[in-house]
């Protein structure tokens, strides 16, 4: 029986992952500006604008609710690792966006956070604890709502709670308040056929933060969305997480999300960190800031890393 929601829904998508039931050992977090990689990290401000520290990689990310430090990570059967030389701090309650062209290694990286991939090298931490397991205080949203198609909205909700007992009224409340505040107040006993896409990915959400997750890993949930049900998911979204005080992970492919999501939006390429750029764009953010100069000039900036990125690699620009 699977112990996590998280475990329930990937059972069938990660059995090549490595036993994770040892421990990486507790350590320091480095900053995400500290990337030891080969590449350089193209810009190294913090939200304040001030320069880095050059030092940051001896330093621990006090304020760190995730930590990566120096990871690294091989899939079975393969000769080289498919990330590498990977540190970053998400603070508690921020949002980051891990940007990067298919096969990066953007999802190997949340499923390393989420204890479903154990790294070769380096330490994860989640609330200043290692990662060594799936557990309920990490929420997971994968791009496919992974909806049980024999439960209701409600009960599909509810199910990290059924997977270890029944649900209680209080239980039933806190679910239907989460389906409220996205939306779904009306579609409680509808089941999965009968929602849209964008529904079941609502749903999703509510699944996955119904046990009240410190931190929440999003793997492109919007991608198979059409434009405006996937910004008005966005609002949902950026809505019930400052309600709700967690820290986020997102990984997407699409530029203008990462920037109107994210804190900060790190850009991911070929399984190593090539920037970390802060979003200087204010909250709340709404869809007119869609319009804005800021919004619009740090969109340009993480296009204009991708493609340098892209040509150093000697790969196809990004269309
Ligand atoms: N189970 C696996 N076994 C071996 N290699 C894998 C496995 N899963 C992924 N890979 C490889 O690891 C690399 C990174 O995959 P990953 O899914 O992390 O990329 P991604 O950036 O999330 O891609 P996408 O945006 O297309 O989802 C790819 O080259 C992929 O082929």
């Amino acid at each position: 029986m699977p112990r996590t929601a998280i475990d329930a829904m990937t059972r069938d998508t990660h059995s090549d992952s490595r036993d994770v039931s040892g421990g990486a050992t507790a350590g320091h977090a480095a900053p995400l500006t500290a990337n030891r990689g080969q590449r350089p990290l193209v810009d190294a401000r913090d939200d304040a604008g001030r320069e880095a520290d050059p030092d940051n990689a001896s330093r621990p990310g006090a304020d760190a609710f995730l930590s990566m430090n120096d990871v690294r990570f091989t899939y079975a059967g393969s000769l080289h690792p498919v990330v590498e030389h990977i540190d970053m701090a998400l603070p508690a309650g921020a949002i980051h966006c891990l940007l990067g062209r298919s096969g990066c290694g953007k999802s190997t990286l949340l499923k390393l956070a989420a204890g479903l991939l154990r790294p070769d090298v380096g330490t994860i931490t989640v609330g200043g604890e290692p990662v060594r397991e799936p557990d309920q205080a990490t929420g997971f949203v994968f791009q496919s709502p992974t909806l049980l198609a024999w439960l209701d909205v409600l009960d599909n909700v509810l199910l990290p709670v059924s997977l270890h007992r029944k649900p209680g009224a209080q239980d039933i409340a806190e679910a239907k308040t989460l389906l409220g505040q996205l939306g779904l107040a009306d579609l409680l006993h509808r089941f999965p056929h009968q929602l849209s896409g964008g529904q079941q990915s609502r749903v999703a959400i509510a699944r996955a933060l119904l046990p009240k997750p410190r931190l929440l890993l999003m793997d492109e949930p919007f991608a198979a969305l059409d434009a405006l049900t996937r910004e008005a998911l966005q609002d949902a979204l950026l809505a019930v997480c400052a309600s709700q005080g967690v820290s986020v992970l997102f990984v997407t492919h699409d530029i203008a999300e990462a920037v109107y999501l994210g804190d900060r939006v790190m850009v991911v390429e070929q399984g190593s960190l090539r920037c970390d750029i802060p979003v200087t764009v204010g909250r709340p953010r709404t869809s007119g800031v869609r319009h804005r100069a800021d919004f619009n000039a740090v969109c340009m900036q993480l296009r204009e890393v991708m493609e340098a990125g892209e040509r150093a690699a000697g790969i196809g620009m990004i269309g």
